[in-house]
């Protein structure tokens, strides 16, 4: 809750300022789907990519964010909430200073999804579902994780003994369990390049 004595400050540089400076826009990338459906994958895929294209990225991962900024929060639903509060504001800030924010978090509840969208303007949140049958992440297991919770040993794990539901209309659906990595990080890449947030770069330094 802000203070009624905190006063916002502007900036002298505006984020269409920075969009020139970058010559590209900015947005959210906001990639939801179960532990083991690709999210973090294709996050690191298209912040290559990116890269490569000269255009100015970053990846806020969901585990990476729990080693500090949400590392004082747990799997319940409040803290699940919180969890997406905080990263989407972090977004937020990161969209302000021109950049693409992609962000990889299971954000299991649509009403936290909303509730994200709702610190964007018109078109700057792009949420992606990176869908993907439970049965193939239990299979894929990167991490070990769902035999643990089939175990009883994680309780509240999403898919297992949590809920996650589905987007009702995400502006990108990725099939991870038919489409190659490839395929669906070009998917995203068209998306950006016909709704003109970037536009065919010269290649720069390259990432392999
Ligand atoms: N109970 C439970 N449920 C789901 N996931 C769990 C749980 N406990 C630990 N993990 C690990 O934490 C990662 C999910 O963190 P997120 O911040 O993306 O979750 S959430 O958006 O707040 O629901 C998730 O990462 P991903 O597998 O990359 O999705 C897991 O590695
Ligand atoms: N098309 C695909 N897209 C993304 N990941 C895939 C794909 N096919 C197989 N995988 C594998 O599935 C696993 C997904 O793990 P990860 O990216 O950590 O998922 P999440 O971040 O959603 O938990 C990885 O081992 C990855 O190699």
């Amino acid at each position: 809750m802000s203070d009624k004595h905190i006063q916002w400050q502007p900036s002298n540089i505006s984020k269409k300022d920075r969009h020139l400076l970058n010559s590209h826009k900015s947005c959210v990338l906001w990639l939801t789907g179960l532990s083991g459906s690709g999210k973090s994958t294709l996050a690191y895929e298209m912040d290559r990519l990116l890269y490569n294209q000269n255009v100015r990225s970053y990846v806020l991962d969901g585990d990476n964010l729990r080693h500090g900024l949400n590392g004082n929060l747990g799997f319940s639903p409040e803290d699940r909430s919180e969890n997406i509060r905080r990263t989407a504001e972090a977004a937020k800030l990161l969209v302000d200073a021109g950049m693409i924010a992609i962000v990889a978090l299971i954000s299991p509840y649509r009403a936290d999804r909303e509730q994200a969208r709702s610190l964007f303007s018109e078109g700057e949140f792009i949420e992606v579902y990176v869908d993907c049958p439970l049965h193939i992440c239990e299979e894929r297991d990167p991490k070990g994780l769902y035999m643990k919770a089939r175990a009883g040993v994680i309780p509240n794990f999403t898919g297992i003994t949590a809920p996650y539901e589905q987007p009702f209309s995400p502006e990108i659906v990725i099939s991870s369990n038919r489409q190659s990595l490839q395929a669906s990080a070009s998917r995203i890449y068209d998306y950006l390049l016909v709704h003109q947030i970037i536009e065919n770069h010269i290649p720069g330094i390259s990432i392999e």
